[in-house]
């Protein structure tokens, strides 16, 4: 096989690198050569050969790989913890997509399934606003990937899942499903998923525990909607 696909989630901080760090994990149980990837990512140390992001760390691991890829997980690594245009900005650079896919290309062609972690929610901007806006959507429609979306479950998760669902098919992304992240330990929110399911048109992968990893059970049902 050779597949991949894209994770976004309803907001930054709700467990985007827990799920995908976790699929490729549970990928890689099955048998299938799985690789993480995080094309943008701000919020980055300072480290002897470059900038460095814990997302795209633990994605590394995740992978069996090691720090002689990092550039492979991540191309673009800028310092700023912001939106990656303002980020870019700082730092002096435009993010170029056409650099990001080929980069993509390049990590599709060495293993069986890439799992690319976003940053922050789906309607970041990369660049922009001169000479034009270029939004994180048009990236995922560029390397045409479906989406998967984690949902942290939190106050506010419902509408921030039902926007984003919306923004993804209007961006004419297609949508696997999502996944419900416990974002706190001891948090009942069994209404608020029945809630999500009843309004999402698009399945529930799997609703995974507080301080429990997604394994091989999450990885099998997303390898059968790719
Ligand atoms: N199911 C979980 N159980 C325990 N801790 C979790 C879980 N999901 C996320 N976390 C923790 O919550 C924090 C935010 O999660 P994570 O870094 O995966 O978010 P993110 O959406 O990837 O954020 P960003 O937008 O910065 O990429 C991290 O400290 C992570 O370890
Ligand atoms: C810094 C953070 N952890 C993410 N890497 C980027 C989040 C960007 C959010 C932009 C926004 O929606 O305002
Ligand atoms: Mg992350």
């Amino acid at each position: 096989m050779r597949a991949a696909l894209f994770v976004t989630g309803t907001d930054t901080g709700i467990g985007k690198t827990w799920i995908s760090a976790g699929l490729v994990r549970g990928m890689r149980q099955l048998g299938i050569d799985a690789v993480g990837m995080k094309p943008v990512a701000s919020g980055c140390e300072p480290a002897p050969d470059g900038w460095r992001n814990e997302d795209a760390l633990a994605l590394l691991a995740a992978s069996g790989l090691g720090v002689a890829d990092y550039g492979a997980v991540n191309p673009v690594a800028l310092p700023r913890p912001a939106s990656p245009h303002l980020a870019a900005m700082d730092h002096g650079v435009r993010i170029d997509p056409a650099l990001l896919a080929d980069r993509f290309d390049e990590l599709r062609a060495r293993h069986e399934f890439v799992v690319v972690e976003g940053a922050g929610g789906w309607s970041v901007p990369l660049a922009g606003p001169s000479p034009s806006w270029i939004l994180q959507a048009d990236l995922v429609r560029r390397l045409a990937l479906p989406a998967l979306l984690v949902v942290g479950l939190r106050l506010g998760c419902i509408n921030h899942a039902m926007l984003s669902a919306r923004a993804i098919a209007a961006d004419g992304v297609r949508l696997l499903g999502w996944v419900g992240n416990q974002l706190a330990p001891d948090d009942d929110q069994r209404d608020v998923l029945a809630t999500l399911d009843a309004l999402l048109s698009t399945p529930a992968l799997a609703v995974v525990p507080h301080g429990v990893e997604p394994d091989a059970e999450l990885a099998s049902a997303v390898l059968g909607l790719v």
